[in-house]
């Protein structure tokens, strides 16, 4: 569960005081997400989610996250507000932590995602893309192209425990990633981390997005692999090229896909599941079995990389040529 931080009644009353939203009627921790405590606070002025980031989040980093969503939500994007206090601001400290507090988006997220709702993903993604255009913060992927070396040198000989001969794999596929990443495509505010548990559906239809935290600038179409990975594929490990065609449609049918972002699609696919391999694979190693948070399967996305490596065109996520001139 992710409450790292318990907080007392008193702490979250003084905290709410500055907000003009009533009385405390309720808290309680939220057990889903791993990087930040997270608690549903009922007060009179209405239901909320209470923020506190954990070590994992750069304090730095908040502004622009927090302006983000202020500006994504300003574009008519159903996304979490952060709400500000009486002082104007909408971070502020609890218990020893940066705090938020959030509106509260209705919906819930979905294991198995039908095809449908695949394409409602591309839809948003590119909506969001969109949306992002005119954001002034910057932030760097701090964990593209170029961080995934030292993340993998960082996991060091255990990697081995994993699978026998995932060492040398890694490596091959690092140095094919590091030498042919393209340089060449547009970039923009991306969400980077658009996995299940963050979209919310409402009897079938895309209610929000929620968890902007690993948000920041790079190139946009890679935000779309990451999804067609997190989305496509069934629990056997297959490519669902179903899903796949209906996740390229939702997003061409809001901001058109060029050639060369089609192209580039099968390396940010194989990119994308070094990114998430990598993270999974040093949490594996470096969080303690006894630790409460449930760490994720690195494998789930070494199986995801091969299959990306044998993929010949965009075809083979469902690609059709129609899609160029709509
Ligand atoms: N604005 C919101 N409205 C409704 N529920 C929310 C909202 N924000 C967060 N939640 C709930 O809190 C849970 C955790 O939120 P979130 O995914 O942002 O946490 P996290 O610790 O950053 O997680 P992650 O491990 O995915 O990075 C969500 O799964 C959802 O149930
Ligand atoms: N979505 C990430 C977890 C961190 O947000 C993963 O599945 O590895």
């Amino acid at each position: 569960m992710a409450v790292y931080t318990d907080v007392s009644e008193n702490e979250v009353t003084a905290f709410l005081a500055d907000y003009g939203l009533g009385k405390l009627l309720s808290y309680k921790g939220i057990a889903e997400g791993v990087e930040n405590s997270n608690f549903l606070l009922r007060a009179e002025g209405g239901t909320y989610i209470l923020t506190l980031y954990e070590k994992r989040v750069d304090r730095n980093d908040l502004p622009f996250f927090i302006g983000l969503m202020e500006h994504l939500a300003a574009e008519g994007l159903s996304c979490p507000l952060p709400v500000k206090n009486s002082h104007g601001l909408a971070l502020g400290e609890l218990a020893g932590r940066p705090a938020a507090l959030f509106t509260f988006l209705e919906g819930m997220w979905t294991r198995r995602p039908t095809a449908g709702q695949a394409w409602q993903v591309g839809e948003a993604l590119a909506g969001m893309h969109l949306k992002g255009q005119d954001f002034a913060l910057q932030r760097p992927n701090a964990l593209s192209v170029a961080a995934w070396r030292p993340l993998y040198e960082g996991c060091g000989p255990r990697t081995a425990e994993v699978e026998a001969g995932l060492s040398a794999e890694i490596e091959s596929e690092l140095a094919f990633l590091e030498a042919n990443w393209p340089s060449n495509l547009p970039t923009g505010v991306i969400h980077a981390d658009l996995f299940n548990d963050n979209v919310f559906f409402l009897q079938g239809e895309l209610s929000g997005l929620i968890d902007f935290y690993f948000a920041c600038n790079d190139i946009l179409v890679y935000d779309l692999a990451i999804c067609l990975g997190a989305w496509c594929f069934e629990q056997d490990g297959a490519f669902n090229i179903t899903k796949g065609r209906a996740m390229l449609e939702g997003y061409n049918s809001v901001r058109s896909l060029s050639v060369e972002e089609l192209e580039a699609l099968p390396i940010l696919c194989r990119g994308a599941s070094m990114r998430f391999m990598l993270t999974r694979l040093y949490d594996w190693i470096h969080i303690p079995d006894t630790s409460f948070v449930t760490k994720k399967d690195p494998k789930e996305y070494l199986q995801k990389s091969r299959f990306h490596r044998q993929v010949r065109s965009v075809a083979d996520y469902g690609f059709t040529s129609q899609l160029l001139n709509q």
